[in-house]
């Protein structure tokens, strides 16, 4: 396939190495706003950009009818915006939070663990990310998919980042959020008790994961319109 790179950082390169390796060909890959007519040469773009960027990039991706696999977090507040102008477009779209197969069968063991756990009162919930300190959003895109999935599947109704171990009421769901120099990306889901701790927990070791399932989410996408997730990509 012939794709284009929006946002040739640390994610665009590793995407553009696997993408190779699969046989596809980089037609156009860039770190600035869009230039259209170099877009066009493309049959999917996948952003990786920057949160102030993602909503533009995707959008002239909708209006020129090149499908986008979008990986870039930190502008979900737009996410139901870009939905419509997608739907008016007729054209394709997949938004994840997190690309890799390790992190979306996380998502379906957080989503089962927080109905079984919704049934038991003397258990407190919290979230908890770490990635490296180049990251410019808080907490990370993964960390709010986990906590919509708390938020869906017991009787929380809230979720807050908590900066200096400040107490939230028990309605509330608390996200830590760490920097630390090089991490690629861990998340984990604890349930406290007075007598004891459950705790779910995936770490990333490298970028290769999100890479690869950007570039899947490219492959299966081809010739669809609509708007989907990476669990209709992994069919969970
Ligand atoms: N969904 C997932 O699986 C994953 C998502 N991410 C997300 O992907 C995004 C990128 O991460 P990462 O690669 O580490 O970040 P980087 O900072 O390494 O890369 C972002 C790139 O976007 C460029 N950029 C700036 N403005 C624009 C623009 N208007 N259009 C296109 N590109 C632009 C930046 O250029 P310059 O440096 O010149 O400003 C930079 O090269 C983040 O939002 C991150 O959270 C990351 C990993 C996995
Ligand atoms: O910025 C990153 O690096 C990552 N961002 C995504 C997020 O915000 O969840 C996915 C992954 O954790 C790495």
């Amino acid at each position: 396939m012939k794709i284009a790179i929006l946002g040739y950082g640390r994610m665009g390169k590793t995407i553009e190495r696997i993408a190779i390796e699969r046989g596809h060909e980089i037609v156009y890959k860039t770190s600035e706003p869009i230039n259209i007519t170099e877009l066009k040469k493309a049959e999917v773009a996948i952003d990786f950009s920057i949160p102030t960027a993602a909503f533009n990039n995707i959008t002239t991706c909708f209006k020129e009818n090149v499908p986008v696999i979008c990986g870039t977090t930190g502008w979900l507040e737009k996410y139901d915006e870009a939905v419509s102008i997608c739907k008016a477009n007729n054209a394709a779209f997949i938004y994840g939070s997190n690309f890799s197969l390790g992190v979306n069968l996380f998502f379906e063991l957080n989503n089962k663990l927080a109905k079984m756990m919704s049934k038991f009162n003397e258990y407190d919930v919290e979230v908890e990310e770490i990635h490296h300190t180049k990251k410019l959003d808080k907490p990370s895109g993964t960390a709010i998919t986990l906590t919509k999935g708390i938020l869906e599947n017991t009787s929380k109704t809230d979720w807050k980042l908590i900066e200096n171990q400040e107490k939230v009421d028990s309605k509330t769901i608390p996200v830590v959020a760490k920097r630390e120099d090089e991490v690629p990306g861990t998340h984990t889901i604890k349930y406290s008790s007075e007598i004891d701790e459950i705790e779910i927990k995936h770490t990333a070791h490298s970028r290769e994961g999100f890479a690869l399932g950007a570039v899947i989410a490219s492959e299966w996408i081809k010739n669809k319109n609509g708007v989907f997730t990476m669990k209709d990509v992994l069919d969970l």
